[in-house]
């Protein structure tokens, strides 16, 4: 794992929105399309703010929640509502957000399908995941039914979730998935965070999801 410290919030969504960018660019002159997985929560929208405005070929960019609360995007709880809204603006406004959901159907009849969905776009370029002082991550919450299966190195590469006292049900990418992101970034805030981040460092997965992808991860702290 990699620890990248901060000074405030602030420098860490310039700093990080910086690395992503130069990390898609990249990913551009290689290939045709480039995938950009973000996750939901508070955290990471001043990052959105920032990256949103970086000189890229956006039309070239896939944009993938790394879960989603099962919602309709105009949903205020919606990962993509907040995505289109923060992330897919001004010179980001051109890039194509793939959604983790499907009106009308429970997120166990459409995991499969948004597995498929995927496949073909996949391996992610760059990941950007939150992380919760309990340390799921995604949608991988502690000791959650169905978290055991998530972790699997073969496991569908979109899971349902339901996890105890949530408003709602989830879908998460498998653990795997995010873990062959060629460049994976974890966002945090907060003195709590950090010593739950500690804490994870080398704990079984199914107590500490987080653990499942730190060895390849880049963390980004600031208080
Ligand atoms: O939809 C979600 O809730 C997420 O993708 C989730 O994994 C999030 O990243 C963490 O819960 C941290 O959330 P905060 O940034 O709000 O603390």
């Amino acid at each position: 794992m990699n620890f990248q410290e901060y000074p405030d919030a602030e420098f860490m969504a310039m700093g990080l929105a910086d690395v992503i960018a130069t990390q898609l660019n990249a990913a551009l002159r290689q290939r045709d399309r480039a995938l950009l997985v973000v996750p939901g929560g508070s955290t990471p929208g001043p990052v959105f703010d920032t990256l949103c405005g970086a000189r890229l070929e956006w039309e070239r960019v896939d944009i993938l929640p790394s879960d989603e609360r099962w919602r309709p995007q105009a949903h205020i709880r919606s990962n993509a509502g907040l995505i289109a809204q923060r992330l897919i603006c001004e010179r980001a406004a051109v890039a194509n957000l793939l959604p983790l959901y499907i009106a009308d159907e429970t997120p166990e009849d459409a995991a499969p399908r948004l597995s498929e969905a995927i496949a073909p776009r996949l391996p992610i370029d760059v990941a950007l995941v939150g992380m919760g002082a309990d340390m799921h991550t995604a949608s991988l919450f502690p000791r959650a039914p169905g978290l055991e299966a998530a972790l699997a190195h073969d496991a569908p590469l979109v899971l349902p979730m339901r996890i105890e006292g949530e408003p709602e049900p989830r879908v998460t990418l498998a653990a795997h998935v995010l873990k062959s992101a060629m460049h994976l970034h974890v966002v945090i805030t907060g003195a709590d965070k950090r010593e739950a981040l500690e804490r994870a460092e080398g704990q079984d997965a199914l107590i500490a999801p987080i653990a499942a992808l730190l060895d390849d991860a880049t963390v980004h702290w600031a208080p």
